[in-house]
């Protein structure tokens, strides 16, 4: 029967009430579960799962049955042909039960992981084993963390992986798609995707290619020729982070002017006696400054801001949460008073401005543009808020001028986090796709992720790995089965986006001394956007905000123009080889 589209109106606005339910008891279960995970809060949400599957389907297989094709509203097209995908939903139930337990298998191993010295405490990796990645010189040491947290992690998980990797499949085929990297790069809405993201990670190369080797040469005169060939990739374990996907702190390491140090901001926001609730006021306080929304009372009355100290396993990794009720939003994070943790709530605090502008949106259009997007509004706010003017206003740093070899100095922190960050970005949903189109077969798995590592970031494991091991799997959004390209691609669109709102916000100068802070303007040109949700193809947001309709690296470019011209100058006088064509990891010399 041709439904038409006075029908399909009606069986909109039925779906729409019905899922804000719906998924408001699942959210509720999930969060139950996450913030104290026991067997019991896992059946709970096992259970609201299948309720929001069941509820998928029915929606899911009825849209199929109206003739789009003639529709005149572009909004009811657009929801119906969003409700065709209905994900797990789409697998046999005996199946998708299986497939739940082990996603919540795979994230709960991870979450509730430890490192057990010889005698003496278990170390969880917040904040413990990160702090050890973070501030350790003792190779030794961090490769005692490195080594355990792959082994307490990565190892459980190589058998569960192979199923949900045979299950995702499964349910992708089921919606019509090739596999389930296919369905996940469909959110882009673009058949020229990894073409154009092969492109962009092309032209961020140069910059990559300088960082890495300025790195090794700081890292060589650190730990030496035992540890570092210069002309060869970098041993995973030294670079400040459990990943290797920031290498921010190991900037002592790699200050370009060492005389000059940069003002501890952690010892600052010590000495100031800063709380976790003081953190995310100042962080609501930036957006509510540009004019934008404030977080509602349930906000503050139901996030978890720090580790319960009443002995519930929790999981720490940081995340924003709506509730899908246009009333409850939440942020759960084990808050630790650091400027890393500053930067880390602006972030998340960016999600939650999300979800209060497209509140009032059909629960169909209730996500960013696209998952860049709503990766990129955190992470544009974290620009300004970290800019030099920015912590000078807000009482975080006391000294008013910052000279030119100072701003290298700053350019050169803001690079370890955003460059390094890059290619692991990138490389992180290239291994999926390949696993998810059987490019990469289950009895290489860790192989080929070294290869990926070797190849697009330059470095090596600090240990020879086996298959018995696997690597991936030590990595949060891999155990929690999130995509992960949004960061690569909010990597250029948050720069994108900074250039645009500095520009409206009527900044003159250089763009890395830009703050949007207290501006209407710039407040305005985000709300514009941040409201319509996915509600239109992301290419028309991102030219109502920047006026362009493609996403571009020009204005990283232009941020890092001033740390690129230096670390060139830095390189040539060096002597340094770009690359690693000593491709070899070398273990020898490391017992
Ligand atoms: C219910 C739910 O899941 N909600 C989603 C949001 C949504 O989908 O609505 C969500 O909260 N996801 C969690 C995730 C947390 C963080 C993260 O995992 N970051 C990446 C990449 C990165 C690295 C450096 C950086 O500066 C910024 C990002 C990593 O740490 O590897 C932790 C640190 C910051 C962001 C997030 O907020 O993106
Ligand atoms: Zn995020």
């Amino acid at each position: 029967r041709l439904y038409n589209e006075t029908v399909a109106k009606a069986f909109l606005q039925f779906y729409d009430r019905t899922a804000q339910v719906v998924w408001n008891q699942f959210m509720e279960a999930a969060w139950n579960y996450v913030t104290n995970i026991t067997k019991k809060n896992q059946e709970e949400m096992l259970y609201k799962d299948v309720e929001k599957s069941q509820h998928t389907l029915y929606f899911g297989t009825r849209a199929r049955l109206f003739k789009v094709a003639n529709f005149q509203d572009s909004d009811v097209k657009r929801m119906l042909s969003k409700l065709l995908n209905v994900d797990k939903a789409a697998l046999p139930k005996e199946e998708l039960r299986e497939y739940n337990e082990i996603l919540a298998y795979m994230e709960t191993t991870y979450s509730m992981a430890q490192v057990c010295l010889n005698e003496g405490p278990c170390l969880p990796l917040e904040p413990d084993l990160e702090e050890v990645m973070a501030t350790s010189r003792d190779q030794k040491e961090l490769l005692w963390a490195w080594q355990g947290w792959r082994d307490a992690v990565g190892r459980q998980l190589r058998m569960t992986f192979e199923r949900y990797v045979q299950l995702s499949n499964k349910a992708a085929k089921l919606n019509g798609y090739q596999d389930m990297g296919a369905l996940w790069r469909s959110t882009y809405e673009s058949d020229s995707l990894q073409e154009d993201l092969e492109q962009l990670f092309q032209e961020l190369q140069p910059l990559y290619l300088n960082l890495h080797a300025y790195v090794r040469r700081a890292l060589y005169r650190f730990y030496g020729p035992e540890l570092i060939d210069l002309r060869g990739p970098i041993p995973a374990h030294i670079l400040g982070n459990m990943w290797a996907q920031s290498w921010v702190n190991i900037l002592d390491l790699a200050l370009p002017f060492p005389e000059k140090p940069p003002e501890d901001i952690t010892k600052i926001m010590k000495g100031q006696h800063w709380k976790p609730e003081k953190m995310f006021q100042e962080a609501e306080k930036f957006f509510t400054s540009m004019g934008l929304l404030s977080t509602p009372p349930e906000f503050w009355e139901n996030s978890m801001m720090e580790r319960p100290t009443d002995g519930r396993e929790v999981e720490c990794h940081a995340s924003a949460w709506d509730f899908y009720n246009g009333k409850d939003f939440r942020i759960k994070k084990c808050t630790e008073v650091t400027i890393k943790d500053l930067l880390s709530i602006f972030h998340q605090m960016g999600h939650i401005q999300y979800f209060l502008q497209y509140k009032n949106l059909s629960v169909i259009f209730r996500a960013g543009a696209n998952p860049a997007f709503e990766e990129a509004v955190g992470s544009v706010v974290t620009l300004s808020a970290s800019s030099h003017k920015h912590l000078l206003n807000r009482g975080l740093l006391s000294q008013q001028h910052q000279d030119k070899e100072e701003e290298v100095n700053f350019l050169m922190s803001v690079a370890l986090e955003k460059i390094a960050f890059i290619p692991f970005a990138y490389l992180m949903d290239l291994f999926r796709w390949k696993v998810f189109d059987g490019t990469i077969e289950k009895d290489v798995y860790n192989q080929e992720w070294w290869n990926l590592r070797l190849k697009y970031q330059g470095l090596c494991p600090p240990i020879p790995r086996t298959e018995e091991d696997f690597d991936p799997g030590a990595k949060f959004h891999i155990s929690a089965s999130l995509p992960y390209i949004r960061y690569f691609l909010s990597l250029v669109l948050q720069f994108q986006f900074h250039e645009a709102l500095c520009k409206a916000s009527g900044h003159m100068g250089p763009l890395h001394r830009c703050d949007i802070y207290n501006s209407k303007e710039a407040g305005k040109l985000l709300e514009d956007v941040l409201k319509l949700g996915s509600s239109k193809p992301w290419p028309e947001v991102l030219e109502k905000m920047t006026g362009e309709t493609k996403v571009s690296t020009k204005a990283l470019m232009t941020y890092f123009k001033p740390l690129l011209n230096w670390l060139v100058t830095e390189n040539v006088r060096q002597g340094e080889i770009l690359g690693w064509p000593d491709f070899s990891c070398s273990f020898e010399e490391r017992e």
